[in-house]
């Protein structure tokens, strides 16, 4: 759909019209043809220009229809005939100009943008590349160096770096479409040879081969095993060494690839599954537009260790005020100079002021009376939390809402010591809150609708993808992750080493394996949960065999490491050795080595050889079947949240989808089958047998990861 309209002194006006982002449907595309073909034709028309309808020129291409049969007019041409047409095209960029909506402005001869539009060429966040010329004309616009990072990243620039950059010619905080068709009634007699971006030389830089190579080590690195910015670098190398039109044909070639991949479709349901989170429900009905969340002005935050001080900043920075309370002395002082350091450290990148007026410190409860909102983020002790809990309930108004930043803690606990538990919420941050963007909002069993809206809300002003999840140890995501890293104990045991468990991992696109990971949060951090659950420690038995635990399998590796003192990065040795404590470059440790040799000895343990397949197998499927089992008791709403946690949360490769899309990809009838595999293997490791839900799925057909919500509350409805 596009609208024509012939407006005064010879200037045709076409508008794309389909909302909410006037994306390249195919009536679009259709009605871009119609309208472009009848403007050139019309001798009265001098000059057109292209615009948006509700003041957004173009999100790119309807991301939906890349799921269904290619229909409508190519692009391509498309693009070609408006550019080689003999009137000027002006393009009026009013809130986005994004993939094939840049590609489109490309072609016009000239672009005036808006102050607040964004323009951006992200397909490669999509698993594709910009293949309607982008990778192309981009770089005959601007040169290599700043075509390269626009398109290896996606990012989105403002509309002032666009002009930098001499993507726009103008940029204006006007009424784009009205300053652009001023400008074309001043250019419509101008030759247009010069202004047909196709047809400029490439300016190369001296450094071409570096800059190429060492782009390509760095989109490697960022994202392992990812093709489609590697495609990025190479069809930009074309477009520096080819000609125009083989150029264009390698940036063909190279989509038709991307296209069709497994990569593509992973992370354009990971798009779709972002925006899925956001429209959350509970289990009573209640939901994200039935429920209006509460505004919080004020919070306070109980607890300045590392996660206390992430939350500050996230609050303060998005302009809520904050008390931030530490009840000693000396960690009140490191709390508040690591908080201020880093808001002002942010601020200075952006050119602003620190918003330090928000912020303010105390060392006493009775402080935080009047605010809307407190997040305890004191250490994971559940006595600790709830004394606090208790004293929260009195000092607070009647209806602040009172969240825990527990990591897996029972949320109805603490609820319960409050006499207001409906205003309770856990609000998972990751760590370091201030830079990652996940957060689990859970729910417990009294939470108000309200108090879930007010927090999935205040996630959103944070920066945050906030994901609504029910209440169980470890709610999602580290309920998840229990399996995972129990798979890669037992792995040890059977004869594996860290770093061959962890090479496997990453190759898979982890940014770090299990073993690297754990040396990074520290390996206290699971020592204490499980001694909390009576795994290790005094509560033991001294009859219990070390390696049973309630009848199952357990290992006691980890726990025999941490015994020795060895906790990670922090003391200069976990599962690695660094060559001091705090360092980061993870060495193999031969001390491990002996130590698991030892062990097996110990425990009449035979080492066999272990293949890559084998680890991926065990640990993800374990993973991938809590999560099945995750759903079937709705502590999980739909797969898209679990993905969505995955991808934020644990680094899940994102070209992967996360672990309920790759379930699907592998197909569900083989991590069935491998499950049966190992669950017979290993008939004393629950966390192998398959669940119910997925041998629910498999027996219906295995449908499409897309359908499984409706499938779950089917299967729940007959139950
Ligand atoms: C024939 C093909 C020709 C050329 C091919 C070119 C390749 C491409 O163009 S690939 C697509 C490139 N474009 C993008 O990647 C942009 C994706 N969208 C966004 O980044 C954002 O949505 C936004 C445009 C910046 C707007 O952000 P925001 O204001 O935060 O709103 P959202 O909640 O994200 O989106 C609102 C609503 O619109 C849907 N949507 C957005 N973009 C598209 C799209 N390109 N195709 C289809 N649908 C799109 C989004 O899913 C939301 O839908 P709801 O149903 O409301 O959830």
């Amino acid at each position: 759909m596009a609208r024509y309209a012939h407006i005064k002194d010879s200037v045709a006006l076409i508008t794309l019209t389909n909302p909410p982002v006037n994306a390249l449907s195919a009536a679009v595309r259709h009605g871009i043809t119609e309208s472009v073909t009848r403007a050139l034709r019309d001798p009265t028309v001098k000059a057109v220009v292209l615009c948006g309808e509700n003041g957004k020129f173009c999100g790119g291409a309807d991301i939906r229809e890349f799921a269904g049969p290619m229909t409508g007019p190519a692009f391509v041409p498309m693009l070609d005939d408006i550019e080689a047409g003999d009137k000027p095209v002006v393009a009026a960029i009013e809130g986005m100009a994004l993939g094939g909506g840049l590609e489109l402005a490309l072609c016009c001869h000239y672009r005036i943008a808006h102050s607040k539009a964004r323009l951006g060429l992200p397909e490669v966040t999509l698993g594709l590349l910009p293949a309607a010329g982008g990778t192309q004309r981009l770089p005959r616009l601007i040169g290599i160096p700043a075509s390269l990072e626009l398109i290896t990243t996606g990012r989105h620039i403002s509309a002032q770096e666009a002009l930098k950059l001499g993507i726009v010619d103008q940029v204006t905080d006007k009424n784009a479409c009205e300053v652009a068709v001023e400008f074309a009634q001043r250019v419509m007699d101008k030759p247009l040879e010069s202004r047909r971006v196709s047809q400029q030389t490439v300016q190369c830089p001296p450094d071409l081969e570096a800059l190429l190579e060492n782009t390509m080590v760095q989109v490697k690195k960022r994202a392992r095993g990812a093709i489609a910015p590697v495609a990025c670098v190479k069809a930009v190398r074309a477009a520096a060494t080819l000609p125009y039109k083989q150029g264009m044909e390698r940036e063909r070639d190279m989509m038709g690839t991307l296209f069709n991949s497994g990569q593509a479709r992973a992370l354009q349901y990971f798009f779709f599954a972002q925006r899925a989170v956001g429209k959350w429900s509970l289990p009573s009905g209640a939901c994200w537009n039935n429920t209006k969340p509460k505004p919080v002005h004020r919070a306070a935050v109980i607890g300045l260790g590392t996660m206390g001080r992430g939350i500050t900043v996230s609050l303060v920075a998005a302009g809520v005020s904050v008390v931030a309370v530490e009840v000693g002395e000396k960690q009140l002082q490191a709390g508040k100079q690591m908080v201020m350091a880093i808001l002002e450290r942010q601020a200075q990148k952006k050119g602003v002021a620190a918003p330090l007026d928000l912020l303010r410190f105390s060392n006493n409860l009775k402080d935080i009376g009047g605010v809307d909102l407190v997040i305890e983020a004191v250490f994971e002790d559940m006595a600790l939390k709830k004394q606090i809990f208790k004293e929260l309930s009195s000092v607070c108004k009647i209806d602040t809402l009172l969240c825990t930043n527990t990591s897996g803690l029972d949320i109805d606990v603490l609820a319960s010591i409050t006499g207001r538990p409906q205003q309770v919420v856990g609000m998972h941050f990751f760590a370091p809150a201030h830079m990652m963007k996940l957060l689990e909002v859970v729910h417990g069993r009294h939470s108000s609708p309200e108090a879930v809206a007010t927090a999935m809300s205040l996630g959103k002003k944070m920066g945050k993808v906030s994901v609504a999840v029910g209440n169980c140890p470890g709610f999602v995501g580290n309920r998840m992750l229990m399996p995972y890293v129990e798979q890669a104990n037992f792995l040890l045991e059977e004869g594996a080493t860290p770093e061959q468990v962890d090479q496997a991992l990453e190759e898979f696109g982890f940014a770090m394996g299990v073993f690297r990971m754990s040396d990074l949060s520290g390996l206290d951090v699971g020592w204490r949960v499980r001694k909390e659950a009576g795994l290790t420690g005094p509560s033991v038995a001294a009859t219990e065999s070390p390696r049973k635990r309630q009848g199952r399998r357990y290992g006691p590796i980890a726990d025999l490491i941490c015994e020795q003192g060895r906790l990670g990065q922090k003391t200069g040795c976990g599962w690695y050795l660094y060559d001091r404590p705090g360092g980061r470059e993870a060495k193999p440790d031969p001390w491990i080595r002996r130590f698991l040799e030892e062990y097996r000895t110990k425990h009449g343990l035979k080492a066999r050889a272990i293949d890559k397949q084998e680890i991926l197998d065990r640990c993800l499927f374990s993973l991938i079947n809590e999560g099945f089992r995750a759903l079937e008791d709705g502590i999980a709403a739909g797969p898209e949240d679990v993905d969505v946690i995955y991808v934020f949360g644990y680094s899940w490769p994102r070209h992967m989808g996360g672990p309920m899309f790759y379930a699907g990809m592998v197909g569900l009838a083989r991590v069935l089958e491998r499950l049966e595999h190992y669950h017979q293997a290993h008939p004393d490791v629950p966390s192998l047998q398959p669940s119910t839900l997925l041998r629910r799925l498999v027996a219906s057909g295995s449908p499409p990861v897309q359908q499984w919500r409706g499938f779950i509350k089917r299967m729940r409805s007959q139950l």
